[in-house]
C-alpha cells in the first residue's frame, strides 16, 4: 500500500504517474497477438487447445457450445430468480431511456435529412468467469442488447475444468436474452467471436469486460469488428472530505479489491485523520472476508492513499487518473461534482455503495478502466444500435442545392459529382 501526503518528497512524482494511459505490456500484447493468429489459422482446434492450456479443461470441438438441453436443465433457487428479475427490471428501464430514436428535419435547401437507428443483427458479449462467475455482468451486457432489440446474442464465458458453466450464470444469460453460449474464455473467445471459426459465426460487435488478455484482444481486433470500450480489471477511487464515514469507505475499497487480478484502488482526502481511520477499518474488515487472499494482493500491489492539500487537488488527480468508479463524499457536493469529468461512474455521498451499481441500480457496470475513461464512456444501450443517415431530395431542394454542389465539384476537380446533380435540374 502506498500512503503519501502532499509534504512527502516523492508525492509529486507519484501523483504524476497517476496520469496514466491504457497501454498493454509487451508480453501481454505478444501473447494475445499469437492467440489471435492461432484462432485465425486453426479455428476450433485452437479454441480447444487454449481451453486446455489456460482453463485446464478437455473439450471436444463439438462441445464448444452449450446445448439447448443443458440450458433447459438449468435450475436455480427462487431467491436467485428474484434477484435476477429485480436487476433486469432496473437495467431494462435504464437501457430503454438510453436508446436513440429515428428523427428527421429539413435542411436549409429543403432536403429531408435524418437518422435511423436499428439494432445490430448479431453481437457477442464476453462474460468473465476466471475468478468469479460474474452473473451480474451477464445482465449488465446482454440485458442492454436485449433492450435494444438485438435478435442474436452470442455470449462467451469460460467453463470450469469439468466443462460446466455456473448454473446461476447460465440462468442469467438466458434471462437476459442470450441466444448462444460459447464455453470459451480469454483472448481466444474474443478472437473467435470477431473472426469466426467452423462452429462460431462471427459477430458484428463485441461487448463486455474481462482481464488484461480479454481487453488486449478487443484492442487488437478493433477494425475486424467494432468494440464497445475497454473495460478491464475493476477500479475504485474514493474522494472524501472529513465528512466521509471511514467504515463505509473501507468497505467500498475492499469490495472492488476483491475482484483481485490487476484491480487498482485509491483513496484521496484532505483529512489526514480520515486516512488513519480508514486504514484501521480496512484491517478490521479484511479479517471477516472470504476473498482476503485476492484483496491482500491488491492492497499490497495496487492501492494508494493520498493526503492532499485541498479538494481541488483531489479532483485534479482524479481527472488525470480517470478511474472506473469514483465515489465522492463532500459537504459541498454541488460545488465539486461538475468538476469530476473522467470517471466511468460517480457514486455520490456516504450512502451509495458501488456494489449496488455493480448488481442492481440500472446503469451498466461495464465501465472504462486503466485510464481509458478519458476517451471512453461506460456501456449504453445505444451502442447496440447501428446508425444510418437518410437523405431525400425533391426537384425543388435539388435545384436549391445545385450551386453549392457545383462549386465544391469545381474546387475538388470532380466534375461527375457536379453533373450528377445538374442532370436532375435540367
Ligand atoms: N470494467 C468493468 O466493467 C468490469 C466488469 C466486470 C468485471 N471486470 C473485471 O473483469 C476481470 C475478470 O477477470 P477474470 O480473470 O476473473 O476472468 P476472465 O474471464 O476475464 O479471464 C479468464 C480467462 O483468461 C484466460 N487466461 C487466464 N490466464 C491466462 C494467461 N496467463 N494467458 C492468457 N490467457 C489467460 C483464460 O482463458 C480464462 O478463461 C476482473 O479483473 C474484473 O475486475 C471489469
Ligand atoms: N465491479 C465490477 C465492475 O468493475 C462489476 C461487478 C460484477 N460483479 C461484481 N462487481
Ligand atoms: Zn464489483
Amino acid at each position: 500500500m502506498k500512503i503519501l501526503g502532499y509534504r512527502d518528497a516523492d508525492y509529486d512524482s507519484f501523483v504524476k504517474r497517476l496520469n496514466r494511459r491504457a497501454l498493454p505490456t509487451h508480453d501481454v500484447r505478444d501473447l494475445v497477438g499469437e492467440i489471435i493468429a492461432e484462432v485465425a489459422g486453426k479455428g476450433d482446434k485452437a479454441l480447444v487447445a487454449y481451453a486446455k492450456r489456460f482453463d485446464n479443461v478437455e473439450l471436444k470441438e463439438k462441445q464448444l457450445f452449450l446445448t439447448p438441453d443443458e440450458l433447459a436443465a438449468v435450475k436455480v433457487a427462487p431467491s436467485t430468480r428474484k434477484a435476477v428479475a429485480a436487476s433486469l427490471k432496473n437495467i431494462t428501464a435504464f437501457a430503454k431511456k438510453g436508446l436513440r430514436k429515428d428523427w428527421s428535419m429539413r435542411n436549409t435547401e429543403g432536403a429531408l435529412v435524418g437518422e435511423r437507428f436499428q439494432p445490430f443483427d448479431r453481437v457477442g458479449v464476453y462474460v468473465p468467469g476466471g475468478k468469479a462467475p460474474l452473473v451480474s455482468t451477464a445482465l449488465m451486457t446482454a440485458g442492454f442488447a436485449k433492450a435494444a432489440g438485438v435478435p442474436e446474442i452470442l455470449a462467451a464465458t469460460p467453463c470450469g475444468p469439468d466443462g460446466k458453466v455456473n448454473a446461476e450464470l447460465l440462468y442469467a444469460l438466458k434471462a437476459a436474452g442470450v441466444t448462444e453460449i460459447l464455453k470459451i474464455g480469454g483472448a481466444q473467445a474474443i478472437a473467435a467471436m470477431a473472426l469466426g471459426t467452423k462452429t462460431v459465426r462471427p459477430v458484428d460487435r463485441i461487448f463486455g469486460p474481462g482481464n488484461r488478455f480479454v481487453v488486449e484482444a478487443k484492442r487488437q481486433l478493433f477494425g475486424a469488428v467494432s468494440i464497445d470500450l475497454l473495460p478491464g480489471p475493476s477500479e475504485i477511487l474514493i474522494i472524501s472530505d472529513k465528512t466521509g464515514n471511514p467504515d463505509y469507505i473501507a468497505a467500498d475499497l475492499l469490495a472492488q479489491a476483491e475482484h483481485g487480478g490487476d484491480s487498482v484502488i485509491g483513496f484521496i482526502t484532505d483529512s489526514k485523520a480520515l486516512i488513519a481511520k480508514v486504514l484501521k477499518s480496512v484491517d478490521r474488515q479484511l479479517e471477516t472476508l472470504t476473498r482476503a487472499r485476492y484483496i491482500r494482493d491488491v492492497l499490497k500491489q495496487a492501492t494508494f492513499l493520498l493526503h492532499v492539500r485541498s479538494m481541488a487537488d483531489a479532483i485534479a488527480i482524479a481527472n488525470d487518473f480517470a478511474a472506473e468508479h469514483v465515489s465522492f463524499i463532500s459537504a459541498d457536493e454541488r460545488k465539486w461534482l461538475p468538476q469530476i469529468r473522467t470517471a466511468g461512474a460517480i457514486y455520490l455521498g456516504n450512502d451509495s455503495p458501488v456494489a449496488v451499481g455493480d448488481f442492481l441500480a440500472g446503469p451498466s457496470h461495464t465501465l472504462p478502466t486503466g485510464g481509458s475513461g478519458r476517451s471512453f464512456s461506460g456501456l449504453r444501450a445505444d451502442q447496440f444500435q447501428r446508425r444510418t443517415s437518410i437523405v431525400k431530395l425533391d426537384k425543388k431542394s435539388v435545384r436549391k442545392s445545385l450551386a453549392v454542389v457545383e462549386e465544391f465539384a469545381r474546387i475538388e476537380g470532380l466534375d461527375a459529382h457536379g453533373r450528377s446533380t445538374a442532370i436532375r435540374c435540367e
